[in-house]
């Protein structure tokens, strides 16, 4: 008998397998609500193929200046490098207040977060501690009044070889994960004075495909803009935007239905911020006040973590829920507007 479509049928449905098999080895620190494994190895072997494809150069509307690659991750791993990063990261879900026409209001931003890294004028020595980047000064944590947090080495690695690949340094990781077709990003420009003139900014996409939106801001003078953009971000994909991209276009992610609606999407963008300004803002915006969630492989979802219910080995060795046997993982400024 010839096999096909009946075979297909009658066979039990297993259990989905995680993609990835987690490292023994993690970055640790105290300001970490657990400890972050790093890249399992196949990936980091893999991630030396990177860009994938060569960058498509997109100068040819006024005031931009992006590099499209399409994908940047390879095809091989770009599905378990986004279920190891959902899997094994921090996310918050950041509230805060905004006053509008005088009455504070109350935002909730519609997508989750997570942030690492310090401004250039600040860096963590070995023991974890925060320095003075020019005079290894210690004690310098005071200088902050959130926590800064350094770039775990899994993400690390994604910026050293995004660092290579465009030619620019990065200092800070943000982490989005957009739950399903209803979180979002409402248009905005990454132009904040901490970031410098004309700052570089590489925009990885993971997971499910969702639409990227470009539009130039009004022009002075009443000047028609040119037409707005879409780019329609698969996994793996990358788009760098530099040069008078961000003083002159906005950007968004807009909800969405349809067939990818209801998968996730891991965005990790790569920035440099020059001053402390920068770093109080994007922990204030990424990571708040509020709980920690992690993903839940079995009710396949962000759950509020329960530091309590930590899973720890008899030899007291912390094991991330992806190494235990027997459980297997399932199928998964700017939002003031979004949240109205
Ligand atoms: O999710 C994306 O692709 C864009 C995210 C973004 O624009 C941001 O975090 O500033
Ligand atoms: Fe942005």
């Amino acid at each position: 008998m010839k096999r096909g479509a009946l075979d297909t049928f009658f066979k039990p449905v297993a259990p989905k397998k995680l993609k990835y098999e987690a490292s023994v080895n993690t970055s640790k620190h105290a300001s970490y609500p657990f400890s972050i494994p790093h890249l399992p190895a196949p990936f980091l072997e893999q991630l030396g193929f990177a860009p994938a494809e060569e960058g498509k150069l997109m100068t040819d509307q006024l005031d931009l200046d992006l590099v499209y690659y399409q994908p940047y991750i390879p095809d091989s791993i770009a599905s378990g490098v986004f279920e190891f990063l959902r899997q094994e990261l921090p996310f918050y879900r950041v509230q805060y207040t905004i006053t509008r026409f005088g009455t504070p209001t109350q935002i909730n931003t519609p997508r989750f977060t997570t942030v690492f890294g310090i401004d250039e004028t600040s860096r963590f020595a070995a023991d974890g501690s925060i320095v003075d980047a020019k005079t290894g000064k210690k004690g310098e944590a005071s200088r902050y009044k959130c926590s800064p947090r350094p770039i775990p080495t899994c993400l690390d690695e994604l910026r050293r070889v995004t660092e290579g690949t465009t030619g620019e340094t990065f200092n800070f990781c943000l982490v989005n994960y957009y739950a399903d077709g209803k979180d979002s990003i409402s248009y905005h420009s990454d132009d904040e004075r901490f970031l410098g003139p004309d700052p570089a900014i590489a925009s990885l996409s993971l997971g499910a495909k969702r639409d990227f939106l470009m539009k130039h801001k009004p022009i002075k003078g009443g000047a028609e803009e040119p037409k707005g953009i879409k780019l329609p971000l698969g996994s793996g994909d990358m788009v760098l935007m530099r040069g008078r991209t961000q003083s002159n276009w906005l950007h968004s992610i807009p909800k969405r239905a349809g067939a990818e609606a209801n998968k996730g999407r891991v965005n990790i963008t790569f920035r440099k911020a020059m001053v402390k300004g920068g770093t109080e803002n994007y922990y204030q915006y990424n990571v708040g006040t509020g709980g920690v969630y992690k993903w839940d492989p079995g009710k396949e979802k962000m759950v509020p973590w329960d530091k309590d219910a930590e899973v720890v080995e008899a030899d007291g060795v912390e094991a991330s829920v992806a190494e235990l046997d027997g459980i297997e993982a399932g199928p998964s400024s700017a939002d003031a507007s979004a949240a109205a």
